[in-house]
């Protein structure tokens, strides 16, 4: 029997799931169900995207074998309350708001009910994301793989104790801002000694990228592929030491640990 998945929310991060999946192909357009209070967005997807529209909050509920609440933090518990009639201890919730513990949507249903916590990211849209996943207690194993596929079918997930997920909001949820912050900054360099716009873009992107891609296939350590490019007295070493006097490495450390103490306040 085919398997429906049903989106409450459908702004950044839920617009950025639903097209990672339908370009993965785990699921066909017409069985990803959607609902959003902002009913232009759900017509757009649904022109754009062939995804289905709910017939209300209750009928997506009542349709989807698999959910994902991709609400704002503050939104998700009195949904879940509205819901809590609609929503049955076999369906498998997913629940990527910031900040919102399993216990708190425990308490808003039932401890019965079969919840993972997850904190993606919006790479998701384009089959980059990486995102970090907690399970509680009713989630069987073999749900816990089709969560893992699901959210690996547009990047990268990793099972983590829910302890982690501040961590993880520091350096992946929220850093796709910070990385394009970086990539703003490096093409402002260029620029600056005269590079045209579009071109500055992308000179920086594709080094961002590269650069990434190195990390991941060359296993070598960050440092180590600095000293790679950094050659004695030469040009590296002299953007390398203006960093370092400003401060680089701490400010990110410190946006990293800012961004995890807002997800613990959030809960
Ligand atoms: N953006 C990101 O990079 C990431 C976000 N997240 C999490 O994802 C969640 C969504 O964030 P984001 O996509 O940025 O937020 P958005 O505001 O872009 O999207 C949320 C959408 O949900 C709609 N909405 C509000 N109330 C309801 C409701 N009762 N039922 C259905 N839809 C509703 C909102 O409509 P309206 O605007 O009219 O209220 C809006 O369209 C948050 O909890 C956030 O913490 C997690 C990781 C990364
Ligand atoms: O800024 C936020 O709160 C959300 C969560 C992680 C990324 N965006």
């Amino acid at each position: 029997m085919t398997k429906t998945i049903g989106f409450y929310g459908t702004g950044n991060m839920g617009r950025a799931m639903i097209q990672g999946l339908i370009q993965s192909k785990l699921y066909e357009a017409k069985d990803i169900l959607i609902y959003d209070v902002y009913q232009p967005i759900v017509e757009k997807l649904v022109k754009e995207l062939g995804v289905t529209p709910a017939d209300g909050p209750e009928n997506l509920a009542e349709k989807s074998d698999t959910i994902i609440f991709a609400v704002k933090p503050y939104v998700l518990p009195n949904l879940l309350k509205e819901l809590s009639q609609n929503l049955t201890t076999s369906q498998v919730l997913i629940s990527v708001a910031a900040g919102v513990n399993i216990s708190t949507i425990e308490q808003a249903l039932t401890s019965q009910h079969k919840v993972v916590r997850v904190m993606p990211n919006t790479p998701a849209l384009v089959g980059e994301g990486m995102s970090a996943l907690a399970c509680n207690a009713n989630v069987s194993e073999s749900e816990e793989k089709e969560v893992l596929e699901i959210f690996n079918s547009f990047g990268k997930a990793q099972l983590v104790s829910e302890n982690l997920i501040d961590a993880v909001v520091g350096v992946s949820g929220s850093a796709p801002a910070y990385v394009y912050m970086f990539i703003e900054a490096l093409a402002d360099g260029a620029v600056l000694e005269g590079m045209p716009r579009q071109q500055a873009y992308e000179f920086a992107a594709q080094t961002v990228l590269g650069s990434a891609k190195m990390v991941l296939e060359t296993k070598k350590h960050p440092g180590e592929l600095k000293d790679m490019v950094t050659s004695p007295g030469g040009t590296t070493i002299e953007a390398v030491k203006v960093l370092e006097d400003q401060g680089f490495r701490s400010a990110v450390i410190n946006a990293v640990q800012a961004a995890s103490k807002c997800n613990k306040r959030l809960s």
